[in-house]
């Protein structure tokens, strides 16, 4: 598969599965701009991508802003020329039980995962439409946007959300010719899942690192997830070979049998 001459946008891109997927599109041809709120980080990632002989860009927002996605997407058209896949994979995640979930953070996780997935999806299939052409849109839900996690209750709720709303958006942009779909990862090696376990750690008790140990030990494939691995799922995505393919929510995940 070849993204030459495409452009993409990727949010979420300074670290983690978000920068795992720059660089893979980046490797497939496509020019990218990159999107966080992160500032110096992204810059890092822009100079690993322009090393690649590709064009890249950066913008800060934040993409529980819809003013400042709508603004990242006529930055990434302005700079690079085009405009032609959206991978919405900017999220949070937050442990806590059920019981102790409080409305800020209800608000807070929902703002980021759900609505900053919307803003994403509004504004770049309006810009495809505008611009008369095809596009896609790749949106990252999780393992956990298919089974509900414990203590992982409220993510999980915003990651089954991102599948309703690739559901709706596949079928009332497909006679557009914009295709609508997630990626649904399982454990992937990330700073998100440091943070993960280290919470597990302080409410449960468990020792450091156990939490994690233990769902990597319920992955089929014997070992956890890297960005590379979710990478290659969202360049298939991207490309003109998932042409026939729009409001399926896929898992990616080394087939998971302990939850
Ligand atoms: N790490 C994992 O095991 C899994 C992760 N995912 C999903 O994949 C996506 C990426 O996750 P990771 O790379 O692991 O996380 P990460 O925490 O390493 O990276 C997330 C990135 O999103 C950015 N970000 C956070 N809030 C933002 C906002 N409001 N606006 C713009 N950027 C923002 C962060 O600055 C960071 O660069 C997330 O949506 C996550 O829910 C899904 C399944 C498994
Ligand atoms: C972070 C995440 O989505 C899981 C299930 O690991």
């Amino acid at each position: 598969m070849s993204l030459k001459g495409k452009v993409a946008l990727v949010t979420g891109s300074s670290q983690g599965i978000g920068r795992g997927i720059a660089l893979r599109l980046a490797r497939e041809g496509a020019d990218v701009a990159l999107v966080d709120i992160k500032a110096d980080k992204l810059e890092t990632v822009k100079g690993e991508i322009e090393a690649m002989g590709v064009r890249s860009t950066t913008f800060v927002a934040d993409v529980s802003d819809r003013d400042q996605v709508y603004a990242a997407v006529a930055h990434a058209e302005k700079e690079l020329g085009g405009f032609d896949v959206m991978v919405n994979n900017a999220g949070i995640a937050q442990v806590k039980p059920l019981a102790d979930v409080t409305p800020e953070d209800t608000d807070r996780i929902f703002r980021i995962n759900v609505n900053g997935v919307l803003w994403g999806i509004q504004a770049a299939a309006k810009k495809f439409i505008e611009r008369g052409q095809k596009g896609k849109i790749i949106s990252a839900s999780s393992i956990a946007g298919h089974d509900g996690f414990a203590m992982l209750g409220i993510y999980s709720a915003t990651k089954f959300a991102v599948r309703a709303l690739t559901q709706a958006a596949a079928k009332e942009y497909a006679s557009q010719g914009i295709t609508v779909n997630a990626y649904c990862p399982g454990i992937v090696g990330t700073d998100m899942w440091v943070e993960i376990d280290e919470r597990f750690a302080d409410i449960t008790g468990a020792p450091k690192g156990e939490t994690y140990k233990k769902y990597v030990d319920g992955i089929a494939l014997g070992r956890a997830q890297t960005p590379d691995d979710v990478a290659a799922l969202v360049a298939f995505l991207a490309g003109e070979d998932s042409d026939y393919i729009t409001g399926q929510a896929i898992l990616t995940d080394g087939g998971i049998v302990y939850r």
